[in-house]
């Protein structure tokens, strides 16, 4: 299985738990690993086979800006099931970073990996 990859997707949305953030929008850092053969637009140099991974960004930027979730769990694993739907993903890695969160740490967040990771002759 190859992979595409997707890092430092930057998203300002309403997402907290707390009264105040619900008032305000944070920043989100997604990264995004997808599987797929990739080999078909290796040979054909073509666009249409493969994962266009601008379609990708447009659809989570969208859809994340216009959310307003309360855990970063909800908000994950909603791109998750997006990117699968829609794209045909078998399996993602997906790191979604709530960055500042937390006022000692540097980074907080979730990592999740669904689907399953196919085998290619
Ligand atoms: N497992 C989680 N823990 C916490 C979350 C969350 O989304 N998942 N959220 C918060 C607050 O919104 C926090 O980000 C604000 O400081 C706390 N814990």
């Amino acid at each position: 299985m190859d992979i595409i990859f997707l890092r430092g997707l930057e998203i300002e949305t309403v997402i907290g738990i707390y009264d105040w953030e619900r008032k305000i929008k944070q920043t989100v850092l997604i990264d995004l690993e997808m599987g797929t053969d990739i080999r078909k637009a290796a040979a054909s140099d073509d666009i249409k086979h493969t994962l266009d991974y601008k379609a990708v960004s447009k659809r989570i930027i969208s859809f994340v800006e216009e959310s307003d979730f309360y855990l970063v769990e909800t908000l994950a694993e909603k791109i998750a099931q997006i990117v699968i739907d829609e794209f045909k993903v078998p399996w993602l890695r997906l790191t979604l970073n709530k960055k500042g969160a937390i006022r000692k740490a540097s980074d907080v967040g979730i990592i999740i990996e669904r689907g399953e990771k196919q085998k290619y002759a």
